[in-house]
């Protein structure tokens, strides 16, 4: 379950030097409102049809029996730990991000901030992702292949997750035509680790929270969310109300991308998301951003439209949607230029 937050929020700018440049949401309050979170359990034979009903009316669920061994997400949570803990100096001297690498409060290239630390990494081999960073780490050895298995074992499942999408969407075929995009050498997936440290200066603004990480919704096909036992993440309902989800370590979270909205001709929603940091607890989540290569055209599954004329969006690859991403703002509507009713 997920309780319903209030919908009217009001964005305050703090002066106080911690606080600096950090956004306020006022009158969070969780009302009596609430609504079922989708938990897909993974041996259920009719899951196929359960994640397409959840990606439909939420573009969000939780994933149960999915099968990644629990010690692969606590030994790299355990590891990321170690990384964040390291001294400021440390860690800045690693920075900034390109957008890859270390980073500290600034999200993007574009003046978004939040109450975060991250490592963002390129999954892809290929490109030079910054293994440097590690060096600073006690055993780099050690969180490097902490890094590497647990995306191989994330990996696996979210191809099992999209071959049921194709399934549950009236039995694609093939049925890898969405899990092939990811499983492609040239994929061009990424992956975060995102550090909420605890915000106690909170304490003093009544009602208030802190952002961790600004509403948004995520640009590839599909995210596969983890986290330590600290809340922080919510979604934004169809309806446009708030809601918070429980957090549980031994489980995933799924968004739908907005690719994979595009991909569906809108019949699956990219869900919009953030994360409020806490005051006493530090969040921990690691996040596996599935992409399809640079080149690969963008558009509706041709078993989802009949005609032509129903497809919702302009023809475009995941090079020119990403390159369109990184000129906007967190909370910008991305797919907004890429909707037939935008005009040609
Ligand atoms: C403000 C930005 C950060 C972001 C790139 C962008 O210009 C717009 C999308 C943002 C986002 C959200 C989901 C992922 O966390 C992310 C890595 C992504 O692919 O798109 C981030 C980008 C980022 O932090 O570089
Ligand atoms: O850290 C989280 O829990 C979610 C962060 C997120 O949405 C992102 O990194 O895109
Ligand atoms: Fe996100």
């Amino acid at each position: 379950m997920f309780y319903k937050e209030d919908q009217e929020l009001t964005m305050v700018v703090l002066s106080q030097p911690a606080l600096n440049q950090c956004s306020l949401i006022e009158t969070c309050k969780p009302t009596s409102l609430v609504t079922e979170i989708p938990v897909i359990d993974l041996s259920n034979h009719e899951a196929n049809t359960f994640i397409v009903k959840a990606c439909e009316e939420f573009g969000f669920f939780k994933v149960v029996n999915h099968g990644v061994p629990l010690e692969f997400m606590t030994k790299l949570e355990n590891e990321a730990l170690k990384f964040f803990k390291l001294a400021q100096s440390e860690k800045d001297t690693t920075g900034p991000p390109d957008p890859f690498g270390y980073g500290s409060r600034r999200i993007g290239p574009n003046g978004d901030v939040g109450w975060i630390e991250y490592l963002l990494l390129n999954t892809n081999t290929d490109v030079n992702s910054p293994k440097s960073l590690f060096t600073f780490h006690e055993n780099p050895q050690v969180f490097c292949s902490a890094v590497d298995n647990y995306i191989s074992a994330v990996k696996k499942m979210s191809f099992e997750l999209l071959e049921l999408m194709a399934d549950g969407l009236g039995g694609i075929k093939p049925r890898n035509v969405l899990s092939r995009l990811l499983s492609d050498e040239k994929s061009d997936s990424c992956f975060r680790l995102n550090y909420y440290p605890p915000c106690p200066e909170l304490q003093a603004l009544s009602g208030g929270n802190m952002i961790g990480f600004g509403e948004h919704t995520d640009p590839q096909i599909i995210s596969v969310l983890r986290s330590n036992n600290t809340s922080g993440l919510q979604i934004c309902l169809k309806d446009g109300t708030w809601v918070s989800v429980p957090p549980d370590h031994t489980s995933f979270f799924i968004n739908v991308g907005d690719s994979l909205q595009v991909m569906t001709n809108g019949r699956f929603r990219s869900v919009k998301h953030r994360v409020l940091a806490d005051i006493m607890k530090s969040r921990l989540s690691m996040i596996y951003f599935g992409g399809p290569p640079l080149n690969e055209k963008i558009a509706p599954l041709p078993s989802l439209i009949t005609k032509e004329e129903e497809n919702l969006y302009k023809e475009f690859t995941w090079c020119e949607y990403k390159n369109a991403g990184y000129k906007s703002k967190l909370a910008d509507y991305r797919l907004g230029e890429f909707e037939k009713s935008a005009g040609k």
